[in-house]
């Protein structure tokens, strides 16, 4: 294989690496991918994260395995199970549904990588239109160079506005339980040098209604054909109240995350996730041992609360979403 390398990806040409987000923001730790079944683990315990980029991981570990003389049948299965290894982020099956007829899984997967770093560049471009010069932007989760094989969705917006030289200040939800926003997005931010500060999810109410926030940019992990999404957990409080304080919203996502065969929101799977990734994180413990948690990793903001929909392809209106403009792509 060629090698290839984005912030939480490379193959050296003969293995596959993953850098571990659970480690970061205080550890940058590589582990090897290549085998499927370790990559399913290490999308599992998202090691390996972000929708876009645990497709591109999966198709490139797949390849890697199909590289090392992987026979038919255990290809197919390496494929059916990464397939499986989440049930949320559509790119996962887009990826390994393209990967499944490839005829040659080394090329396949190159393409895919190339194809993500492409649909970020337009993302980028389209999005960045929308944000003025001293705005202030509220993101959730993270949405960047470690979520993609490029610079990332909503994060990837963001980063080309400030390259564009507009004086934004952003303002990272920690994103409880995991935190991808206080341990990933602030990680990102500091390396971009992009003024920001981190709050708490709790505290986004209060940037909205003091008029701080001008614009909210989140990802998604699945588009449904009439545009409702589903993205991190916490994302559809923050669309009603960026509705209730009059604050545009925007998902942004490639369009490897649209589910054409997902009529709406109802229909996406949502992932259920261990309660002690609520009583917790790492080795603390807050919560009472044994304490009953609700963890769904996901929840679905309906395309009413979207001002518009920002793709790699164009920017598209509640309205237009509602009328089909996805289907018509
Ligand atoms: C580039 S959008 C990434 C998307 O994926 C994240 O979920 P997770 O951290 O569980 O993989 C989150 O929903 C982001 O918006």
């Amino acid at each position: 294989m060629q090698p290839f390398e984005s912030l939480g990806l490379r193959h050296d040409g003969r293995a596959l690496w993953v850098l571990d987000q659970t480690q970061l923001p205080d550890a940058e730790v590589w582990l090897e991918g290549s085998e499927p079944a370790a990559m399913i683990a290490l999308i599992q315990r998202l090691a390996v994260r972000g929708a876009p980029l645990i497709g591109v991981a999966a198709a490139a570990s797949l390849a890697t395995f199909a590289h090392r003389g992987a026979s038919a049948t255990e290809y197919s299965a390496a494929c059916a199970a990464l397939r499986a290894a989440r049930p949320t982020a559509v790119n996962l099956m887009w990826a390994m549904d393209r990967m499944k007829g490839a005829a040659d899984p080394v090329a396949e997967a190159e393409a895919i990588f190339a194809e993500d770093v492409r649909l970020c560049e337009g993302m980028a471009e389209h999005g960045a239109a929308l944000i003025q010069d001293g705005e202030g932007l509220l993101t959730h989760c993270n949405t960047g160079g470690l979520a993609t094989a490029g610079i990332g969705t909503a994060l990837g917006v963001i980063r080309r506005a400030h390259e564009q030289g507009k004086r934004i200040h952003v303002y990272a939800d920690e994103t409880r339980p995991l935190l991808q926003g206080g341990r990933l997005t602030a990680w990102e931010l500091r390396k971009l040098g992009i003024p920001s500060t981190l709050i708490t999810d709790s505290m986004a109410a209060l940037l909205l209604r003091d008029g701080k926030v001008q614009r909210v940019l989140v990802g998604s992990d699945r588009v449904a054909a009439n545009g409702d999404f589903a993205n991190k957990v916490g994302t559809y409080g923050l669309a009603v109240q960026a509705r209730h304080h009059g604050v545009p919203f925007h998902p942004v996502a490639p369009f490897s995350t649209v589910d054409l065969a997902c009529p709406d929101g109802a229909a996406i799977p949502i992932e259920l996730r261990d309660a002690a990734e609520v009583r917790g994180y790492g080795p603390w413990r807050w919560a009472p041992e044994g304490m009953p948690a609700w963890n769904p990793s996901f929840d679905v903001t309906p395309v009413d609360l979207v001002t518009s929909l920002v793709l790699d392809r164009g920017v598209f209106t509640a309205a237009q979403l509602r009328a089909g403009a996805l289907l018509a792509r």
